[in-house]
């Protein structure tokens, strides 16, 4: 499972924890702008926007989670295992890979408005990007900081929705965790007044406005979870302050190894979680065992060039020692 979450203080903020049984060879990509663009059905991108995120290099080509392109404009997959049917789209639609969704729309869109209209017109198609690389059952969360957008692939055609919350989770689809979250209007940061009509009851400690907010890790309560915090965040106006605010809110939702285990016997947990600044276009992230916060800029001189950039994970620091 995984959360991917918008969140504006100075400036706009994505990003997501990726939440997985097993590491997919991910690492810190930057897609400059005349790395030749490849793809399945349609003619290469020559030039195109530059992009940085978390992607997997397979035959030479970057296979993203999440990514957010140098006009700050933002796209993450997350899974979406029981709803997402490909083929979807027009049939005279353009034709795509859901793993070149992407590189595609951040190569060619500044805007939010600009992807929608593209997606509009995107056949999604279901051919594997290796033999041995089936595609995966995703949905997507799209902003630029201003419109947040989610597009579910599904068996009656690409559902296109706005997001007012700027969460996203995964199963069941969009409607239903808009219509769920309104079942928890009643929580607060704030500690309780008494409304039973027993003045004499007291809350007994700090937080008892928000009882009842779910603590377990399914994506209706992670949902949930990360909208009260996001709402309720109080956070100072700065790169340094929203970081850090973003990845504690990302905490709220992390998964703890041993907390989930998938029908295969196996653990998810938050392989990494990232936080893309719109305003300096840094990629900040950290990892379940790096533990710190590590970063890589995207200046000026690494968006030109014609070569992928990659950044392997940071490991945890060593200890200083005194
Ligand atoms: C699994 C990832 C989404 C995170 C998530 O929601 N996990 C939940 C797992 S589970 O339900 O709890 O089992 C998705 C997001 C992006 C996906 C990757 C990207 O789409 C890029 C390629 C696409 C290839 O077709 C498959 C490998 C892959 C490298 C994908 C592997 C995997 O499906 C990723 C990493």
């Amino acid at each position: 499972m995984c959360t991917s979450l918008i969140f504006t203080t100075d400036a706009p903020y994505f990003g997501r924890n990726l939440d997985l049984e097993y590491d997919f060879g991910q690492q810190v990509v930057i897609t400059p702008r005349r790395f030749p663009l490849t793809f399945k059905a349609v003619p290469p991108l020559e030039r195109h926007y530059a992009m940085i995120g978390m992607a997997t290099v397979a035959a030479g080509w970057p296979l993203y989670a999440e990514a957010m392109n140098e006009k700050g404009l933002y796209l993450a997959g997350l899974n979406f295992p029981h709803s997402a049917r490909y083929p979807c789209g027009r049939e005279d639609g353009l034709s795509l890979g859901p793993y070149e969704l992407i590189p595609w729309l951040l190569g060619t869109c500044e805007t939010a408005d600009q992807a929608v209209e593209q997606l509009r017109r995107i056949r999604l198609l279901d051919v594997p990007f290796l033999p041995d690389m089936p595609c995966a059952p995703l949905h997507w969360h799209l902003s630029d900081g201003k419109r947040t957008v989610v597009a579910e692939p599904m068996a009656e055609g690409l559902r296109l929705y706005e997001d007012p919350v700027g969460v996203l989770t995964n199963e069941p689809p969009f409607p239903f965790h808009q219509a769920n979250l309104s079942q928890y209007l009643g929580l607060s940061s704030a500690n309780p007044e008494d409304r039973m009509g027993a003045p004499e009851l007291k809350p007994f400690g700090q937080g008892m406005g928000a009882l009842g907010l779910p603590g377990d890790c399914s994506p209706a309560s992670r949902y949930v979870r990360a909208a009260f915090h996001k709402w309720n965040s109080v956070c100072g106006g700065n790169e340094g302050a929203s970081v850090s605010q973003f990845f504690h809110i990302l905490d709220t939702v992390a998964m703890v190894r041993g907390a989930v285990r998938t029908s295969e016997g196996k653990w998810d947990v938050t392989r990494y979680s990232c936080c893309i600044s719109a305003a300096t276009g840094a990629y900040y992230y950290k990892t379940y065992d790096g533990g710190t916060v590590s970063g890589v800029a995207f200046s000026r001189e690494r968006r030109e060039g014609s070569a992928l950039a990659c950044y392997p994970l940071e490991p945890m620091p060593e200890p200083r020692l005194l």
